[in-house]
């Protein structure tokens, strides 16, 4: 599956401990996130993951446009109520996608945690049916790789990571 991870500043180190508590289920998946975000879960855990541009410079859109191919399964989305984001039109075009798309979205700890368990279950498999034929995202690690074991490379779309 491919799971988002996506924090506002307020609640990314709870999300980091949510993601460590959870590390072991995550390695089997795909793994995209805002640009901070992905960089601080990079930092705490053995985790790979694809980045995109920070959130308020258009971090949420890209990922709103994965959403918007069917590109993503789940999206866990730390958002802090207490706080008002510049790039509040962003974070609505991104959940608002969501719901058009029907994907799985977990705004808080507790709705993550009963998203997980289901995706543990097994419960997301109906999304196999409509994942076929997606492009491969290579995250920079990946690409590294790639590049010094060949020349080759793969058709691929790589993160913009700021
Ligand atoms: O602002 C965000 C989401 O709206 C998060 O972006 P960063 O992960 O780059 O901090």
């Amino acid at each position: 599956m491919n799971v988002a991870f996506v924090a506002h500043d307020g609640k990314k180190e709870e999300l980091i401990n949510f993601v460590i508590a959870y590390e072991q289920l995550f390695q089997d998946h795909a793994l995209f996130g805002t640009g901070t975000t992905g960089t601080l879960l990079m930092a705490n855990t053995g985790l790979d993951i694809c980045r995109f541009k920070s959130g308020p410079l258009g971090g949420d859109q890209q990922i709103g446009a994965m959403v918007a191919r069917n590109e993503i399964d789940l999206l866990i989305f730390f958002r802090d109520p207490l706080v008002s984001q510049p790039h509040e039109p962003d974070i609505t075009a991104l959940l608002r996608l969501c719901d058009v798309y029907g994907i799985p979205v977990a705004t808080n700890m507790a709705t993550a945690e009963l998203l997980i368990q289901a995706l543990h279950r097994g419960d997301f498999h109906w999304r196999e049916i409509i994942s076929q034929n997606r492009p491969v995202y290579l995250t920079e690690r990946k690409m590294k790789a790639s590049h010094s074991e060949s020349q080759d490379v793969l058709p691929s779309i790589t993160a913009i990571n700021n």
